[in-house]
């Protein structure tokens, strides 16, 4: 069976969204794996899915699944494209819409100079809903990795995110460190590993081991998520530039059940067509 694509990318952070509301597509994690492999399929770090909306007054639902296959509940680069795909493929011609995500109702807007903002709804603080194993409730928790320990700031934005503030995000902690916390068994879903640099209270560098694809150039949930943690230790303020390996995102969050705003590019890369392997 061919499986016509698009493959985009949201500051480097790359997909393939497939269009499953003209004609309903299955795929299960060993084809999402083999259409994911950067030699024998197409590659991406996650698979976008585009499907009707299942309740009345929002516009679609969005699936997400990482390279290795497993179905995740959010992906913030990808709700940039998510949008951009939608109207392109005259799916809509709406500016602004209500996609249902595994975690919520989320709100991209198209703005006049092309780039795209999403109301990504309210981060979730709760370890329990993370969900992170911890006696109690605190901004900081130190977590113990074979002989270190770092102290983190776990935020769910509808899926699970371990921030740490680092001096200097151009070392190699975070592809020595970042496996082993996003397997850390404090986090029975496993977890994307954010790290940090203070740039002022306004700007910080940051970049992210994704849970279930490795390093990206830029993590849009992993970008909220900072944000948020960064807020919460009184380290910066409710709007920031951060800098992602892949270029700038815009995050603001005015703290408690706001929701969290996120501003940044959605570019469309080519059309494909390919063989879909065999389930
Ligand atoms: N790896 C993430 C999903 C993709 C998130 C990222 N690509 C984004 O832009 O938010 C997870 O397993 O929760």
């Amino acid at each position: 069976m061919t499986l016509r694509f698009t493959k985009m990318q949201g500051l480097g952070n790359d997909f393939i969204v497939l269009d499953g509301v003209r004609n309903p597509i299955a795929l299960d994690a060993a084809q999402v794996q083999q259409l994911g492999d950067r030699h024998f399929g197409v590659g991406f770090d996650q698979l976008l899915l585009v499907e009707p909306a299942q309740q009345a007054g929002h516009d679609f639902r969005y699936r997400i699944f990482n390279s290795s296959g497993e179905e995740v509940e959010h992906c913030g680069n990808g709700a940039r494209c998510f949008l951009k795909f939608v109207r392109d493929q005259g799916l809509t011609d709406k500016r602004e819409l209500a996609v249902e995500t595994a975690r919520g109702v989320i709100y991209p807007k198209l703005e006049d100079n092309g780039e795209v903002t999403v109301d990504m709804g309210p981060p979730e603080l709760h370890a329990a809903e993370v969900p992170f194993l911890a006696e109690h409730e605190a901004v900081i928790h130190p977590l113990q990795v074979g002989d270190e320990v770092f102290d983190i700031t776990a935020v769910s934005m509808g899926n699970p995110h371990a921030v740490q503030v680092v001096d200097d995000v151009d070392t190699d902690l975070v592809q020595r460190v970042g496996p082993l916390i996003e397997k850390h068994a404090r986090f029975p879903r496993k977890v994307n590993a954010g790290f940090m640099q203070i740039v002022s209270r306004d700007a910080i560098k940051l970049r992210v081991y994704e849970r279930g694809a490795g390093e990206t150039l830029a993590c849009g949930t992993g970008a909220c998520a900072a944000v948020v943690a960064g807020i919460q230790r009184g380290l910066l303020n409710g709007r920031v530039r951060v800098s992602t390996r892949g270029g700038d995102l815009t995050i603001a969050w005015a703290g408690g059940d706001a929701p969290v705003l996120m501003t940044g590019p959605a570019v469309t890369v080519f059309e494909g067509v390919i063989n879909l392997p065999e389930a």
